[in-house]
């Protein structure tokens, strides 16, 4: 025993040290395997499918992006009676299926954290902002900070630019559609007049996206978002380190500079402006609201909360911002006219109804709120067309304590996943849904479903700030659309079982999104 203890003493400091270091290692190993074993068994217990040793569902990513949309329905549809595991390389993914279940965990304010898959937005240009953070007690406050921009006078501010930029897309519809066949894809031009409406709100500046202005900022913002659906639809380059070696990674980085000095670039214009114009401002805030409503833009919202918000974050929100608002509307405004082409009575029921709003020879007035608020049976075209064609299709958050949900016991560690795209077209919570119904909203059908059945736009802590400003701007853009033309089936695309959508983090076109385009005579 003496010399035991003798042995130790003698031993020099350096010696002590990697003694330390391999014995914590060893705990840590025991630790993670112990963890692991435990992942293992929990996640035996709950259905779902094996997938192939070790790599799990890996297969059906690798199938692409398109037939990964079918492949992941008809394993929901085997699984959807309760939820469901799925894993992927070592990830153990819980697919949450009844929205019972849902709504436990969007409203539950342990689960306010997201998945790791998000670090794919948080390590480029949306940062910190609302969207992709994970700390969540600055989510917290920055998330009242950016609602401040979202307010409803704000955001009814907006109504004459969203109607300025659709008369804009109008025309531009007009140029492109073939003369003969009067076909056009409707996906890109729709796409520009967002991006045109949302810098222009937002960010207070005109890229002239409509008019094939190629701004570095658009340009630039369509690179990134490439670059993380590559991330994603190749999942061993989540991890940053493999993403490094990779040749997206250089014009993701270049990309992401361009973005932030040119955001970085008008936060201090507007600053300047601000401080310059502070006398009159403060004139203009005691004369008639209206008018100041006019001139704010979310920017200025934001940056009158400088004193409590760093630059980096108003630069992350505002992009953030900038994406969340841009390809959202976008492809759900697309689809919604694809649907009108499709479906001519409900695009009959749509102009009936605003020729009771609009008066004759009023084609050019913009729509007030008040408009806008009476087109309800638009507004259920609007919610169908979400239901069947969700923008984001998919939603996760980050499971860190074990967790009875339902029936199973979820182990830590895994991501819990909501799928609005599968949810929202199961038939157990509607009849026939792959029919494009609007009246799937009217107010006593929708009383008659669980709330979370219906989750476009997510729900409880996380849900989208942006829903208001997204209906009125979506109301803007179809209406007037609707106003000017009637659309019809294209050859090209003849049915909507012919529509192509890909699952890259958003919804997307394929080949884009054709329809044929006849401008009403009067
Ligand atoms: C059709 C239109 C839209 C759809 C379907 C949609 C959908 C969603 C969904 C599903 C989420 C939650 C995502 C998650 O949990 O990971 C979300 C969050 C968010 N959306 Fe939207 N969105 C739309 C329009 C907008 C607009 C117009 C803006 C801004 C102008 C916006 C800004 C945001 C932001 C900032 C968040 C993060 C909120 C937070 O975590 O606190 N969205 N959106």
């Amino acid at each position: 025993m003496y010399t035991l203890i003798q042995k130790v003493i003698d031993l020099n400091e350096s010696k002590i040290w990697y003694l330390t270091v391999i014995s914590l290692i060893i705990i840590l190993v025991m630790i993670l395997r112990l963890e692991g074993r435990r992942k293992r068994i929990l996640a035996n217990k709950i259905p779902g499918p094996d997938g192939s040793i070790f790599i799990g569902l890996l297969p059906l990513f690798l199938q692409g992006p398109e037939k990964l949309i079918s492949s992941g329905l008809k394993v929901y549809q085997k699984y959807e009676k309760s939820l469901f595991k799925v894993w992927v390389l070592n990830n153990l993914y819980i697919v949450l299926t009844r929205p019972e279940d849902i709504e436990l965990v969007l409203t539950n304010p342990k689960l306010q954290k997201k998945s790791k898959e998000y670090l794919v937005l948080q390590e480029s240009i949306m940062g910190q902002g609302i969207f992709s953070i994970d700390d969540i007690k600055k989510w917290k406050s920055n998330r009242k900070m950016v609602s401040g921009g979202f307010n409803f006078k704000i955001i009814k501010s907006f109504i004459p630019i969203f109607f300025e930029e659709s008369n804009v897309l109008n025309n531009i519809l007009k140029q492109n559609y073939d003369l003969k066949s009067n076909e056009c894809d409707i996906s890109s031009p729709i796409s520009m007049a967002t991006m045109e409406m949302i810098g222009k709100t937002a960010l207070g500046v005109k890229f002239n996206a409509q008019n094939g202005g190629r701004h570095r900022f658009v340009e630039n913002l369509q690179t990134a978002m490439i670059a993380w659906e590559y991330r994603i639809t190749h999942p061993w380059y989540l991890s940053k380190t493999l993403f490094r070696l990779s040749s997206v990674n250089q014009k993701h980085d270049q990309s992401q500079k361009i973005i932030n000095d040119f955001t970085d670039e008008i936060i201090n214009k507007k600053l300047d402006e601000l401080n310059q114009n502070a006398n009159n401002e403060k004139k203009v805030e005691t004369d008639d609201e209206d008018i100041c409503r006019k001139t704010k833009t979310v920017i200025e919202i934001l940056l009158g909360n400088y004193h409590e918000m760093s630059h980096e974050q108003i630069r992350d929100e505002l992009v953030t911002i900038m994406i969340g608002g841009q390809e959202t509307t976008a492809m759900a405004n697309a689809c919604a006219i694809f649907m009108l082409a499709h479906h001519p009575e409900v695009q009959n029921k749509v102009f009936e109804e605003l020729q009771s709003i609009f008066s004759i020879g009023d084609q050019n007035r913009s729509p007030t709120y008040e408009d806008l608020q009476q087109m309800e049976y638009l507004e259920r075209v609007i919610k169908e067309t979400l239901r069947i064609f969700p923008p984001l299709p998919v939603f996760g958050r980050s499971l860190e304590e074990e967790m009875q949900i339902g029936e199973y016991l979820c182990p830590a560690g895994s991501t819990l996943m909501v799928s609005p795209l599968f949810l929202q077209s199961s038939t157990q919570y509607y009849t026939d849904p792959e029919k494009f119904n609007p009246d799937n909203f009217l107010p006593d059908t929708c009383r008659s479903r669980h709330p979370y059945t219906f989750i476009p736009f997510s729900a409880g802590y996380r849900n989208c700030i942006g829903i208001k400003y997204g209906m009125l701007q979506m109301k803007t853009v179809i209406s007037t659309l609707v106003r000017k033309n009637t659309f019809f089936p294209s050859d090209r695309c003849p049915t909507p079982k012919h529509l192509r959508l890909m699952f890259l983090a958003t919804l997307k076109f394929v080949d884009g999104c054709y329809v044929k385009i006849v401008p009403r005579t009067s």
